[in-house]
């Protein structure tokens, strides 16, 4: 079992018009741990996790498993994706079990006894009756389908798995079970972890490290305990303030209010300086000038676990009033 490491990884969509979704970002999913990816939407959490598997262009860097760039791994590479859509994920036509079996590597199992055998298992591993082998997706409900789009992603006897919203196209009653059963996979199987999800709640359900990316970067990356609880980043405040529930009164905190007014970030158009200034409420807190915030990108390396963030102020200790935006 190795590390994933995203070193300065770059994905750029589009020629000269274009914009830069992912930009030098590090990254490291520790083995056998499990990365939360939190950011808002467009923020660029899929782009990079899609680069992982080859599904989004590298423009520059490289993303290692084991030290190895895993554009030279071999064809049925050891990490393996499982979408947000179910539906779209399996073929109507074929039959669960031979969704499954596709997804059995080549030469692996030669045999089809074994190949109905590792099946059953796959099946039985994701808490569906082997039975059902012979049903077409048609007659699965949403939850059933991602079970059997987890069982194909696992029949490549992966290191590595990337979760891209796995549960948010899912009835809200089957979601926790779904999780439950994606963290005992994990675990059972000393599985490698990049989970991304919008719901804070579930990544800190889920996640050892919790990384959260704006416009691009990675702009804070550290134990999920200490991000959820002490954030860094202005913006990883901004999102934890706004999110409902469960986080905001694991934080005492509770308000939509911190980024309702905020200006959508624009991809195409990032600012200079730090990418968070439009929207920062610390900057001008600590500085009447805001002259550091507006020329000097903090962006740092987060390629390791302790917790950093690319914030010229994080170390300060501040009380910043819920709701002050910069003006
Ligand atoms: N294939 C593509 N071609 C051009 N631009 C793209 C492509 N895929 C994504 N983008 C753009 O790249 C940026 C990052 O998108 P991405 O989907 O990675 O963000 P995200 O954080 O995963 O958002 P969401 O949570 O909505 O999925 C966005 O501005 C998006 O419009």
């Amino acid at each position: 079992m190795s590390d994933l490491v995203f070193d300065a990884v770059s994905v750029r969509y589009g020629g000269r018009r274009g914009l830069t979704a992912v930009d030098r970002v590090g990254l490291t999913v520790p083995s056998g741990q499990v990365v939360g990816l939190v950011g808002e939407s467009g923020s660029g959490k899929s782009t990079l996790a899609r680069a992982a598997v080859g599904l989004s262009p590298i423009s520059a860097g490289r993303v290692l498993l084991g030290g190895v760039d895993v554009r030279e791994l071999p064809r049925r590479p050891p990490l393996q994706m499982v979408f947000q859509d179910p539906y779209s994920s399996l073929d109507p036509r074929m039959s669960i079990g031979e969704s499954i079996t596709e997804a059995i590597p080549r030469g692996v199992l030669p045999g089809r006894a074994a190949r109905r055998d590792e099946v059953a298992r796959l099946l039985e591993l994701v808490n569906l009756d082997p039975d059902r082998a012979g049903h077409l997706p048609g007659r699965l409900s949403g939850g059933q389908r991602q079970r059997v789009a987890l069982a194909r992603a696992l029949a490549g006897r992966p290191e590595v798995l990337i979760a891209d919203e796995i549960t948010s196209a899912l009835d809200v009653s089957v979601q926790g079970a779904v999780l439950n059963l994606v963290r005992s996979v994990q675990r059972r199987l000393g599985l490698s972890m990049l989970f991304i999800s919008h719901n804070l709640a579930v990544i800190r359900y889920l996640s050892d490290v919790v990384a959260v990316m704006y416009l691009g970067r990675i702009v804070e990356v550290g134990p999920a305990e200490q991000v959820l609880t002490d954030p860094r980043h202005p913006y990883t405040r901004d999102l934890l303030a706004a999110a409902p529930s469960a986080t905001s009164s694991l934080l005492g905190t509770g308000s939509d209010e911190a980024t309702a007014d905020a200006e959508p970030a624009d991809p195409h158009h990032p600012p200079g300086g730090c990418r968070y200034h439009p929207r920062c409420p610390v900057g001008p807190l600590v500085r009447t000038d805001r002259e550091l915030c507006l020329q000097v990108d903090p962006a740092e390396d987060a390629a390791h676990r302790r917790h950093s963030a690319a914030c010229h102020f994080s170390d300060n200790e501040l009380t910043i009033p819920r709701g002050a935006n910069a003006s």
